[in-house]
């Protein structure tokens, strides 16, 4: 069998023995589950296995293994050294046994299950294959709790379904948070009961003229809950006081002329912002942080504060002063692009790094002064870059972004002065000025949305030698020919 598969796995785990103790799956094999927590991941689980194997793969409570083994997936809280997330993982004649301390370890360890079977396990029809899950142990857990991936859907609108096929590659590689982009000059998102123009105007557009699109609140909860199943925290991003373009679109009061902004289909950035000396700026933005906080149960609301290139920095660092507490109040921790933090916000505020240079001595000073960050430097994980001169798709304002490159970075090592104690993880970004469909959502995070996942999940001694993961990330790609993905070919890679 392929016991490479062992050596293959992206992230890397912390711990691998392999073994020649095979297991192969027979239309006998039980899925068995312990603890009533772990059945939504038995059932994703299986989800995951019933379409390519054709196996029943009954989902059994207790401890009977079928005739033919099974895949054991049980609560240890006393696992206390693979760490809240982690997870052991052994296979052996009898079958599979995934051990974590919480359903969120045990979700880890079907990720890495997934890619000790053949590749053809991804297909979503029925496949004759050995469905042989090569031999031996793991012991894993995460270096960062937070590993993040960020959407924008206001440049262009994405629905629901792709979303979702957003989120199970995110699930596919132990990322956990995903940031949505959800307001901008081009397009609002996301419903608001109070200021229901937001959506009724401000969403039936994007750049280049396309039709746009929102969430309902039912939708956006959807999105949610879907999230949850892959235990991926959503967190929404209302953009302010920038970027407000289709607010100033919608709402002639929010305008300090009194007049409603044209509909933006461009996308020029920086020369847009509330207006604000006016009282009902301050209005708006309570209602919409509020009602957007209740439609999100994760701990982070994210207000943007990106490029007001218009405001003067006392007029940013006031409405910051304004805006945070807002959030504070709706029980949510506030996060914003790193200028946020020269607001010198209150400490549980979390700046977002996207610059592209190590010299950045505010930011610094704000990790010094307690302020946790989350690491998007543009030069290394903004994945709307262009590969190189010659990619169609995405920007370049931040250089190219080849596939080595966004992997031979260090989270916790990027900015000058930045102790790995203030760094929450990485997170990927990418914005959607002319990112129109899945297929090219997928040819920007295939191959290096996998080696940021890395970054975020595989303890530091594992990574950041370019020469030993080409190899791994190459192996993923019969799995993603199997999934369809429209990953680039990039010839760095040696593709098998
Ligand atoms: C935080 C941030 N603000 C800008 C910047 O990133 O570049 C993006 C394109 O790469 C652009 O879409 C976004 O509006």
């Amino acid at each position: 069998t392929d016991t490479s598969a062992m050596e293959n796995l992206v992230p890397v785990p912390v711990d691998v023995k392999s073994s020649e103790a095979d297991y192969t799956l027979t239309e006998n094999t039980v899925i068995e589950v312990r603890d009533g927590e772990a059945t939504g991941v038995a059932e994703y689980l299986a989800g995951l296995l019933r379409p390519s194997t054709g196996y029943e793969l009954p989902i059994i409570e207790g401890s009977s293994t079928g005739p033919d083994g099974s895949i054991s997936l049980r609560l240890a809280p006393d696992s206390s050294d693979i760490h809240s997330q982690g997870y052991r993982l052994q296979v052996n004649a009898d079958g599979v046994q995934i051990r974590a301390s919480e359903p969120a370890g045990l979700f880890a360890g079907v990720q890495t299950l997934r890619q000790l079977l053949p590749p053809a396990i991804e297909a979503d029809t029925e496949q004759s294959a050995e469905w042989t899950v090569s031999g031996g142990r793991i012991r894993d857990y995460p270096r960062f709790t937070y590993r993040g991936a960020h959407l924008d859907v206001a440049r262009h609108f994405f629905d629901v379904e792709t979303v979702k096929q957003y989120i199970d590659y995110l699930a596919q590689y132990k990322v956990n948070h995903l940031h949505l982009h959800l307001t901008d000059d081009q397009g609002w998102r996301i419903e608001i009961d109070s200021w229901p123009n937001l959506t009724d105007e401000g969403a039936d557009s994007e750049v280049g003229g396309g039709s746009g699109g929102y969430y309902t609140k039912e939708e956006y909860k959807e999105i949610v809950q879907y999230a949850q199943t892959r235990f991926v925290t959503v967190i929404p991003e209302i953009d302010m006081p920038g970027h407000t373009g289709a607010a100033l679109e919608s709402y002639a009061e929010l305008n300090c002329d009194g007049e409603k902004r044209q509909e933006d289909t461009g996308t020029n950035v920086g020369d847009t912002s509330l207006c604000l000396d006016k009282e009902v700026t301050y209005e708006f933005i309570e209602d919409v942080i509020s009602e957007v906080a209740e439609m999100t149960p994760g701990p982070y609301l994210h207000i943007g504060g990106d490029e007001a290139h218009t405001l003067s920095d006392k007029e940013y660092n006031d409405f910051m002063n304004c805006a945070i507490p807002m959030v504070i109040e709706q029980g949510k921790r506030p996060i914003g692009w790193h200028q946020i933090l020269g607001a010198d916000p209150p400490e549980q505020t979390i700046g977002q790094f996207w610059g592209t240079s190590s010299d950045a001595p505010e930011v610094a000073a704000a990790a010094e002064a307690g302020h946790e960050l989350i690491m998007s430097p543009a030069t290394d994980a903004y994945l709307d870059m262009k590969y190189n001169e010659d990619t169609e798709l995405g920007l370049d304002w931040a250089g190219y972004t080849p596939v080595p490159d966004a992997y031979d970075w260090d989270p916790a090592g990027y900015i000058d002065g930045v102790d790995e104690s203030s760094i929450m993880g990485p997170e990927t970004a990418l914005w959607s000025e002319n990112i129109r469909t899945l297929s090219d959502i997928e040819f920007m995070l295939f191959p290096r949305f996998p080696g940021v996942a890395e970054l975020g999940w595989s303890p530091e001694a594992k990574t950041d030698d370019w020469d030993e993961f080409k190899h791994r990330l190459a192996a993923q790609s019969p799995r993603w020919n199997v999934q369809d993905i429209n990953y680039y070919q990039s010839p760095q890679v040696p593709w098998p």
